[in-house]
């Protein structure tokens, strides 16, 4: 049986691949989160994915499969994680009423057999008018702090959202039909 190692810190990931891998090993990958104004978002979270697993597989002693991924909001523009509450209120107010695009890049990389795949998924989201009185009521949670686009779905954002087309998983970072069928098709791997 191959190690899986999650290169991510982001608490829904784990979760997520915890329920798939019993022994999944966990290492924090230390990169910059760069975009390039002239990339697509897709190119952006594939690139940005690439460079975590990267920086995993060159820093981790154990062999096996890497998995990282990247998550963005596109409306517009690519939008990460908010920088201060004032960034996440500007955020929330242009999504409001609106549907915008999440994307979320994967690599995959085989340590063993030096094999790498990468990809992506999108799902679109379609926010409920927001009140100035809403978004405010919503800041005080902090629940926008660490995720992309200023909200999470999982949480008290679920509020926010009037409806989804595409993978929820996707949404909280990490798409796992997609990853299952990557690594079924590539490396010879099932999740189930
Ligand atoms: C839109 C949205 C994003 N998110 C999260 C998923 C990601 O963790 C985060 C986007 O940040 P990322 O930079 O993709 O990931 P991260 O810094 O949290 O973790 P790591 O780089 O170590 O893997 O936003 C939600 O949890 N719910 C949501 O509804």
């Amino acid at each position: 049986m191959r190690n899986i190692i999650l290169a991510s810190k982001s608490p829904r990931r784990i979760e997520m691949l915890k329920r798939y891998c019993e022994d999944l090993k966990i290492v924090s990958p230390n990169t910059e989160e760069y975009v390039d104004e002239n990339d697509s978002p897709q190119t952006t979270v594939m690139k940005i994915a690439f460079e975590k697993g990267l920086d995993v597989y060159k820093s981790c002693a154990d062999k096996g499969i890497i998995i990282a991924a990247d998550t963005v909001v596109y409306l517009d523009k690519i939008m990460g994680k908010p920088e201060n509450e004032h960034d996440a209120f500007n955020i929330l107010k242009l999504l409001s009423g609106r549907t915008h695009k999440v994307y979320t890049g994967i690599c995959i990389i085989d340590s063993i057999n030096l094999r790498k795949v990468v990809d992506y998924e999108e799902t679109s989201v379609e926010f409920n008018e927001l009140s100035d009185d809403l978004i405010k009521s919503y800041l005080k949670t902090g629940e926008y702090a660490d995720k992309a686009g200023g909200y999470g779905i999982q949480g008290y954002g679920e509020l926010l959202v009037k409806g989804i087309d595409g993978c929820y998983n996707n949404v909280k970072g990490l798409p796992l039909t997609r990853l299952n069928n990557l690594l079924t098709k590539h490396f010879s791997h099932k999740l189930l």
